[in-house]
């Protein structure tokens, strides 16, 4: 998917929504367990009822690995259903070595189809590039994470400037706001404004509102741009905002209530 055909979306639906499909076997209601294949069943309800407030669906890989060949299909399926308009996103945080990269790159955008993928950078330029290779795919860099540890590494000073900065700076020289995105979780808002400035025109997919305890007024007010820029996550808000039989029902309200909110921060702010 081109930036034109994701910026296109995002003004039609009035969203930046994306919606994370982190769909753990023992929070899913009871009633679908009998399903034959319950993931599937729980994904392409939730699917049908947040379709109309979304534009991307990010599911987690971790959820469906875990579960062996058996999961894989639950993915596979999961991206088929998706609808081609809306843009896909493989969190995987892979990268290896040049030619192993390769592989993942075949394995997440030839064999599965999605759209994007997101990257470690720890390994570099090498390990980064095999992605960037495909035409109309997507490479999201972690740069500023979400969660506690990354106090422990991302903000360390290196060339002066902080890790993240310097994984923003240097991933220049391999992409550009065409086929790179970067993470920069809701919970940093406080290097948003920096972040924004140093990167103007490239999305930013931003996780952390909802169960993290992200804001999504600042996350837009800090890094919404002209072409809207942002994709926000919000995995477990959402699927799992209710576990009776109305799931689907609860979700889409909750779904339907953020992108009304972002509808205002786009009208104020693009
Ligand atoms: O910095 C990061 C990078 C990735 N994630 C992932 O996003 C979702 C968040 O789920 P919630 O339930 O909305 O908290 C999940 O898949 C994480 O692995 C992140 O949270 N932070």
């Amino acid at each position: 998917m081109t930036k034109q055909e994701i910026i296109k979306q995002i003004f039609s639906k009035k969203s930046y929504l994306c919606v994370g499909l982190d769909t753990d076997i023992n929070k899913i209601p009871s009633h679908l367990k009998s399903a034959e294949d319950p993931i599937f069943e729980f994904n392409k309800q939730i699917i049908d009822a947040t379709y109309e407030y979304a534009v991307a669906y990010k599911p987690n890989i971790a959820f469906y690995e875990a579960h062996g060949p058996k999961g894989w299909e639950s993915l596979q399926k999961t991206i088929e259903y998706i609808p081609d308009d809306i843009f896909t996103i493989a969190d995987a945080k892979r990268g290896d070595i040049g030619n192993t990269s390769k592989m993942y790159a075949r394995a997440f955008f030839e064999q599965m189809n999605f759209d994007s993928i997101t990257v470690a950078p720890y390994m570099g330029s090498d390990s980064v590039e095999p992605f960037l290779e495909f035409e109309n795919k997507w490479v999201i860099l972690l740069a500023l994470t979400s969660n506690q540890g990354s106090k422990d590494f991302q903000y360390l000073k290196v060339n002066d400037q902080s890790l993240f900065e310097e994984v923003l700076q240097k991933s220049q020289d391999w992409g550009d706001s065409e086929n790179m995105m970067y993470v920069v979780g809701a919970t940093r808002t406080d290097q948003l404004e920096k972040i924004r400035k140093s990167i103007p025109n490239h999305f930013l997919l931003v996780p952390g509102v909802g169960a993290q305890g992200g804001n999504l007024s600042d996350v837009s007010e800090k890094g919404l741009n002209k072409d809207c820029g942002l994709l926000v996550n919000s995995s477990r808000g959402i699927i799992y905002a209710s576990d009776e039989k109305n799931f689907a029902q609860v979700a889409a309200q909750k779904a339907k209530s953020i992108q009304e909110e972002m509808e205002g921060y786009l009208a104020k702010w693009c």
